[in-house]
């Protein structure tokens, strides 16, 4: 230790290859600041002299290849430095898919035909696709994170597509959703409400120079048993927008997919097996995959090989970090709270006791900017936002619920009648009908539909993107209208949204 170290701040000096992992506990934060050597958390790179903050439960590991000094300040649940790590196994798939990048680039722009070294015979030319495989807690999300982040510090100017089609987790937008988005700036970590980094709909673009831009469908429950047919249709659909985007950008689809799933994919609950298998198949077929990545499972790796390998795809079996928290259900719902909060208020830090106050407007964030402090990776503004609660008549946003009755129950129905609602159907929901579910539903605001009515068709809504969020705090009956809230003031007339069954109260 050394002596001139503020109180409440400690130094630990990392050995090459080994990582410094903490939990935090709800309601505290914690200051990392690396003081000498290199290091990296999920692959994003620590700028030397630059103090990182943690909060809202944030569990991660700051890890190190070649040596290197941090200085932490706060006070985490957990902390602890680890020797073994599998990032030498991760970084060597790095390599693989680097190359894989390259010869397909090349490929791409024909620099074979034009004097460049060839591929060795059998060698693809084809970018990565990666499907990652496991369960849960496995280190999924965290596997594509440093993945996407490797690639986007090659320094070839790739801007791979990370995909999450684990709607519990919601990516970088809410729960709910299932999104594609190309990253090609390192995603920091800061709190498990943003994963993946902030998009764009979550605050100003102005505010972030590293915001993303989603491309996002939604399916608006947490757990693919709810609807698999549903889930499936759109994964295919974000699929062939993911190779409509990619089809015209070489760079891009060089660049390739990483494609995270949710853990029911690697071990069915509740009798789902057909479905876990055919909504791999759906990942596989949508994303063109071409390598899966199985985490830490001897039983699913083997399965998946039989079922792929003669496929030609490449199936790969990687260790599990020692270090990946066990997140319980508990958790997993405050995470998705958070999210639910930040996406229409913003977020509020507090830096540890010890280092400048982030809270005080004005004052506090340019306090923290001289004191060189960042939150996932940014300055510290006033990350605050203020949404807007608006009046809207009832016929003035047409609410729709995909394949779930919102009527009155069979029950009700006179005897001998069923009625038949396949999971796809859309279903018009009225406000006023007891038992609509709308209070304090999140709703998915959609893409406007084709705008020649000729061009429409009966289930265009499943294939309208997500544009934004509201939610449903009040409804009055008698005056035909609800309170709705809004991330801005703009009109809602007209819009069309989604139900799921997604609450949120403040
Ligand atoms: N090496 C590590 N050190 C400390 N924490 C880690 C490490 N790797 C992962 N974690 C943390 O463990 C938790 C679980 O990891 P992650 O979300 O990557 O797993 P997952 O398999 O995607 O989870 P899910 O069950 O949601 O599919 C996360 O909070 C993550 O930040």
């Amino acid at each position: 230790m050394t002596e001139a170290l503020a109180a409440g701040t400690r130094e630990w000096v990392l050995s090459p290859e080994s990582e410094y992992r903490f939990e935090l506990e709800q309601g505290t934060s914690l200051a990392i600041k690396l003081v000498q050597g290199h290091a990296e958390i999920f692959g994003a790179e620590l700028v030397d002299g630059k103090i990182y903050l943690f909060y809202e439960e944030c569990k991660a590991a700051v890890f190190t290849w070649q040596g290197c000094t941090i200085q932490v300040t706060g006070q985490p649940s957990t902390e602890y430095i680890s020797e073994e790590t599998p990032m030498a196994a991760y970084a060597n798939l790095h390599i693989a898919f680097e190359q894989m990048r390259i010869r397909s680039l090349d490929q791409m722009k024909g620099n074979y035909t034009a004097g460049g070294t060839p591929p060795h015979h059998g060698e693809s030319t084809e970018p990565p696709r990666v499907l990652i495989l496991g369960p849960e807690n496995s280190g999924k999300t965290s596997i594509a994170k440093l993945l996407v982040n490797y690639a986007t510090r090659a320094g070839q100017d790739w801007a791979p597509m990370l995909v999450n089609v684990d709607p519990g987790e919601g990516g970088c937008m809410i729960a709910g959703t299932i999104s594609a988005t190309p990253v090609s700036a390192p995603l920091q970590t800061s709190t498990p409400a943003h994963t993946l980094g902030n998009s764009v709909t979550s605050a100003p673009a102005h505010m972030m120079s590293n915001a993303l831009v989603p491309l996002a469908y939604w399916y608006g429950h947490t757990e693919t048993r709810r609807n698999p047919l549903l889930l499936d249709r759109l994964i295919r659909n974000l699929g062939e927008n993911v190779w409509d985007r990619l089809a015209e950008d070489p760079q891009a689809r060089a660049s390739g997919t990483i494609v995270d799933t949710p853990s029911s994919f690697a071990a069915s609950t509740g009798g789902g097996e057909n479905h876990r298998q055919s909504l791999i198949k759906a990942c596989v077929d949508a994303f063109r995959i071409n390598v899966i990545l199985v985490v830490g499972h001897e039983k699913l790796y083997v399965e998946t090989q039989r079922a792929y390998a003669a496929r030609g795809l490449t199936v790969v079996k990687i260790p599990k970090s020692g270090g990946v928290v066990e997140l319980d259900a508990l958790f997993r719902a405050r995470a998705r709270r958070a999210q639910i909060r930040s996406y229409f208020y913003g977020e509020r830090v507090e830096a540890p006791r010890g280092l400048p106050s982030l809270g005080a407007p004005g004052a506090g964030p340019a306090a923290a900017a001289q004191a060189n402090m960042l939150v996932a990776g940014e300055q510290p503004g006033d990350f605050s936002l203020a949404p807007a609660s608006q009046v809207v008549a009832f016929g003035d946003l047409q609410i729709w619920r995909i394949g779930e009755e919102t009527m009155a129950p069979s029950s009700a129905l006179p005897i001998g009648a069923t009625r038949v609602v396949s999971e796809m159907q859309p279903l018009a929901v009225d406000p006023a009908q007891a038992g609509a579910g709308l209070y304090n539903a999140v709703l998915a605001l959609l893409a406007p539909p084709h705008a020649d009515e000729s061009e429409r068709y009966d289930e265009e809504i499943l294939d309208l993107h997500v544009v934004g969020f509201i939610v449903i705090m009040s409804i009055d009956v008698a005056n035909k209208r609800m309170t709705v809230l809004a991330p801005s003031q703009g009109s809602l007339a007209g819009r069309t949204a989604i139900v799921g069954s997604l609450e949120w109260q403040d």
